[in-house]
C-alpha cells in the first residue's frame, strides 16, 4: 500500500479536526492511537474517502481520495460498531451484497462467499441472522464482507472494543493473520503492542510516527 498525506487537513466549521499533515505511510501494519476526539477516526476517513480534506490531498495507490470515481477503491473499512455496516439479515447475503454491486457472476459470488468464510473458519455463519450474533461473530462477518471484495488496504476502527477475553484474541489473531496491510485504531494498546509503527494523534495533530514502545511511551507522558 501507499497512501500519501499532502498537506492533509480537516475542519468542520471553526473545529479543526485534524491539523494538516503530510505523511507517507506503507508497510503491512499501522497502529493509530490517542485520546477520544484526537482525530483518529477522521485520519483514517480520509484514507478511503468517507471524509474530504478540507485543505490538501490524500492519494492511496496514486489515487486522490476526493476524487468519487476511484475513492474507496481499494480501502475496506470495519466501523466501530460492525452492525451498522451489515445490510442484509442474513451474513452470507451481506458477503454477496458487495460482490453484486461489483458485477460478479452468480457462481463467482457463491465461490467468492465460501471462500472468505472458510478463510476464517467461519462457516457455520453463513446462514445466521446478522442481528442474533455476538459481538465476535459480528465482527468476523464484518470482516468477511469487506474482505470479500479483495481491497488491497484494511482500516479498522476499535475493532476489539466490548469483545470479551475470547473473541479479543479471536480478533487479534485475525489481524495479525491478515495478508491484506491492516491499519488499526484502537485504545487497546495490547492489540498494537508489537507494530513496528504507531501513530499517536494528540489534539487532531500527529504527535508520535514511531514503534508501538516508543509511541505508547509518548502517549502516556502526553496524558498521564
Ligand atoms: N462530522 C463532524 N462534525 C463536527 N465535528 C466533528 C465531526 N467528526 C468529528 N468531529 C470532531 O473532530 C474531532 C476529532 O474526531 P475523531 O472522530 O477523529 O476523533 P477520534 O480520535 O476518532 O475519537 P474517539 O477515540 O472518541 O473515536 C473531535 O473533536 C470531533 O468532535
Amino acid at each position: 500500500m501507499d497512501i500519501e498525506f499532502e498537506g492533509a487537513g480537516v475542519s468542520f466549521g471553526a473545529r479543526v479536526a485534524l491539523q494538516p499533515l503530510t505523511l507517507s505511510i506503507s508497510g503491512k501494519r499501522i497502529g493509530v492511537i490517542g485520546l477520544n476526539g484526537s482525530g483518529k477516526t477522521t485520519f483514517a476517513r480520509l484514507i478511503n474517502g468517507l471524509t474530504k480534506p478540507t485543505v490538501g490531498r490524500v492519494t492511496v495507490n496514486g489515487r486522490d481520495t476526493a476524487d468519487e470515481r476511484t475513492a474507496a477503491a481499494d480501502v475496506g473499512f470495519i466501523f466501530q460498531s460492525p452492525e451498522n455496516q451489515i445490510i442484509m439479515p442474513i451474513v452470507r447475503d451481506d458477503i454477496a451484497f458487495g460482490l453484486k454491486r461489483r458485477g460478479f457472476t452468480k457462481a463467482e459470488i457463491e465461490a467468492k462467499v465460501e471462500g472468505v468464510l472458510a478463510r476464517f473458519g467461519a462457516e457455520a455463519l453463513a446462514g445466521r441472522r446478522a442481528h442474533e450474533l455476538s459481538g465476535g461473530e459480528l465482527q468476523v462477518a464484518a470482516l468477511c464482507s469487506v474482505l470479500a471484495t479483495g481491497p488491497g488496504i484494511l482500516i479498522l476502527d476499535e475493532p476489539t472494543n466490548q469483545l470479551d477475553l475470547k473473541n479479543r484474541a479471536l480478533v487479534e489473531g485475525i489481524i495479525a493473520g491478515l495478508a491484506e496491510s491492516a491499519i488499526v485504531i484502537t485504545h487497546d494498546l495490547e492489540l498494537i503492542a508489537g507494530f513496528e509503527r504507531v501513530l499517536l494523534f494528540h489534539e487532531g495533530r500527529l504527535a508520535a510516527d514511531a514503534p508501538a514502545t516508543e509511541a505508547i511511551a509518548r502517549y502516556r507522558e502526553i496524558v498521564l
